[in-house]
């Protein structure tokens, strides 16, 4: 996608991804909050490849750090130590401007409050991120997304006319909006009833199924995980077990052993 940037391009373009090879990756990831003996090390030489077109979920106790992991990946925080990569392109040593252009051009990002801008209407929350770009959605893929996600009706809504599913269904649509190589989403259904979380698990789906994006969700609930192709389980920092093909049951019986074997005292909320 084109980046109409205004200046000159700050260092490389970001690179077209290739079609194969992990989405993103890291390597000997660590991450440490504080010095001395406040310090919290809250990943730990982690080594991680995210497969690209796959829905990917991220479990583990609180302050396992799933979040930590979401926010290095994604480039929204600085490591400690170790290397990642969105696509081919590594992302630790980049300058802030690069940072934020790469994300800006290649990342979705879903919250679990949808950070909406209460003033503006779904379809200009949908296409805000790119308005600021200076960069123009293409119509085709923009009406596949509004259609996908059955927002069509709804576009001319604020977000306090729209119930908490529809929301975080605009939410999904800014995400994908650019047709970012990746999304991830941080306890995207953690504010919503069952079935509008069920619902917007379906359209993650169907984004990773029908349109070949790459998904990376941040979750606690074994159904949510179900979704996926792959959960991955962190414990104090570390990737220590996956799943392909995961169940809601076999979700709940993996993370039932894990808080029965005590990975950290008191850290566990299952
Ligand atoms: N900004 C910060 N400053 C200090 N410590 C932090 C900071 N962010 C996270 N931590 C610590 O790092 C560890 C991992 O946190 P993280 O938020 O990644 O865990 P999590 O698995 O996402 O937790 P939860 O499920 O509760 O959201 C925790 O011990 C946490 O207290």
């Amino acid at each position: 996608m084109s980046t109409p940037a205004a200046g000159p391009a700050p260092g490389p373009a970001p690179a077209p991804a290739p079609a194969d090879g992990p989405a993103a990756r890291a390597r000997a990831l660590t991450k440490a909050y504080g010095s001395g003996e406040t310090a919290v090390l809250a990943l730990d030489s982690v080594d991680v490849a995210i497969a690209r077109g796959r829905f990917t979920a991220v479990m583990g106790p609180s302050g396992s750090g799933k979040s930590t992991l979401m926010h290095c990946l994604a480039g929204l925080d600085t490591v400690s130590a170790g290397q990642v990569w969105i696509g081919d392109t590594e992302i630790t040593g980049l300058k802030d401007r690069e940072l934020t252009r790469l994300r800006r051009d290649r990342i979705g990002f879903m919250f679990q409050s949808f950070n909406l801008i209460p003033t503006l209407n779904a379809l200009e929350n949908i296409t805000l991120p790119m308005d600021i770009a200076g960069q123009k959605p293409d119509p085709e893929w923009l009406d596949r997304i509004i259609d996908t996600l059955g927002l069509r009706e709804r576009l001319k809504h604020r977000p306090a006319q729209l119930s908490g599913g529809q929301q975080q269904r605009v939410a999904c649509a800014r995400a994908l909006a650019s047709r970012p190589e990746l999304i991830f989403a941080d306890e995207p259904t953690g504010n919503l009833d069952s079935r509008a979380g069920l619902e917007v698990l379906g359209f993650l789906r169907e984004a990773v199924d029908s349109l070949g994006q790459t998904v990376v969700m941040v979750t606690h609930d074994p159904n949510a995980a179900a979704h996926s192709d792959l959960v991955l389980y962190l414990a104090d920092g570390r990737i220590v077990d996956e799943m392909a093909e995961p169940t809601a049951e076999a979700v709940l019986e993996r993370m039932r052993r894990f808080s029965g074997s005590g990975a950290r005292s008191g850290a566990s909320e299952e």
